[in-house]
């Protein structure tokens, strides 16, 4: 475990093993492409992140010029970020030691020009579902039309003229005081255009969310922002592909996976899921992961034979975009809070869906009655055996 938190960034590991040309091939191999396509950072924002401890990177997503369509540029700003203070202080002063330093990457991002913010998982929390205790950690759980979370960063929205997705615990007082795991998604007024609740909860590892809150009831929602149509993949939701293609069939462009998962548990597994999903569906995915070690008051167990612990795992950043050919950025690091921009162009949504046919070529009548047929209770698998 101490090993794997110590390697700060895959691919600086990468880049300061191989030679020049060698990297070069990695990139094309790996990534798409054979160079990053960096985007020029203010000089004063990266002195404002320094001072600020958080990192900065920008990289570009061009598409082919169209004689027909302008470009449709978009200036996109993922952030990853750690707890700030611990967690046995007052769940008011955590929330705020967290928007607190929150503030200083928003106004970064602002400065960069970014048109759409989305912040990581219950980003105003420590992520405390491991633990299974309902106090004080429920208290944490909010409004998504006026609570402190949505409060906060309208100012911001309507300030820059930004969309900021915020992916919240959710108190619902309508519906009986329930809790969910929610994303909020506030226009560039300052106003909260609708919200989407995660589809699926984890029942892995230190993932105890289901003692908290259920599966969501808010279906595959694309927001039709200013600046493109945009849907949140919450978490554990990368696991499943009909989710996925679900925001697709809507009509999704950029879609959002704002999460919260540990090494040991997942890592392997973050680098594929949402690139393989922008390659599905034709669209851009933006993946977020929180960063840190989070230690809670009293122990808990995992359910393993192992002695009870304080500690969730180690979130391990890595934050990264992929482009709908499967291009990608490098990750963010895996230890640091950081603002990720991206630069890109939604005509190439389009373009790829022309190139390669994947929408046209998936069969979505077929599947339909397939699964129709899988979901009764009396269905026999369409398994054909030797006589
Ligand atoms: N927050 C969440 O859904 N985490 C589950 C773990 C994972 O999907 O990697």
């Amino acid at each position: 475990m101490a090993k794997s938190v110590e390697l700060s960034s895959f691919d600086n590991l990468v880049a300061n093993s191989l030679t020049e040309s060698e990297l070069e091939e990695f990139n094309r191999i790996y990534y798409g492409r054979k160079d990053h396509r960096f985007v020029q950072i203010n000089k004063s924002n990266i002195e404002f992140a320094k001072h600020n401890n958080f990192d900065i990177a920008a990289y570009d997503f061009p598409a082919q010029k169209e004689e027909t369509r302008r470009p449709r540029i978009v200036k996109v700003g993922i952030i990853q970020h750690s707890i700030a203070i611990s967690t046995d202080k007052p769940i008011v002063e955590q929330r705020q030691s967290i928007f607190d330093k929150i503030r200083n990457i928003i106004i970064a991002a602002a400065n960069e020009g970014v048109n759409i913010i989305c912040l990581q998982e219950a980003w105003s929390m420590p992520f405390a579902f491991c633990t299974r205790e309902k106090q004080p950690w429920c208290e944490f759980a909010e409004s998504a039309i006026d609570g402190p979370s949505v409060q906060f960063l309208k100012e911001f929205s309507a300030k820059y003229g930004m969309v900021i997705i915020s992916p919240i615990l959710e108190r619902d007082k309508i519906h009986g005081d329930t809790i969910w795991n929610t994303a909020v998604v506030i226009n560039e007024f300052g106003e909260v255009m609708g919200k989407h609740r995660k589809n699926h909860i984890p029942r892995v590892g230190d993932f105890n969310e289901s003692t908290y809150y259920f599966e969501g009831n808010t279906g595959h929602p694309v927001f039709e922002t200013k600046f493109g149509k945009i849907a949140i993949n919450i978490c554990y939701g990368r696991h499943h592909p009909l989710n996925w293609l679900m925001f697709g069939v809507n009509g999704a462009e950029i879609v959002f996976n704002p999460s919260a998962t540990v090494s040991g548990l997942s890592e392997h597994l973050w680098s594929v899921e949402a690139r393989n999903a922008a390659i599905a569906n034709s669209y851009y995915t933006c993946s977020i992961n929180r960063v840190g070690t989070e230690k809670f008051p009293n122990e808990f167990t995992s359910g393993d034979g192992l002695p009870a612990h304080k500690e969730f795992g180690h979130f391990y950043g890595s934050s990264y975009v992929t482009a709908p050919d499967g291009c990608r950025t490098p990750g963010l690091s895996r230890n640091k809070d950081g603002l990720l921009i991206t630069q890109l162009d939604l005509n190439k949504c389009r373009q790829i869906k022309d190139k390669w046919g994947f929408t046209m070529t998936q069969r979505l009548d077929l599947y339909a009655e397939s699964l129709k047929k899988a979901v009764q209770p009396e269905y026999e698998c369409q398994v054909i055996k030797k006589k």
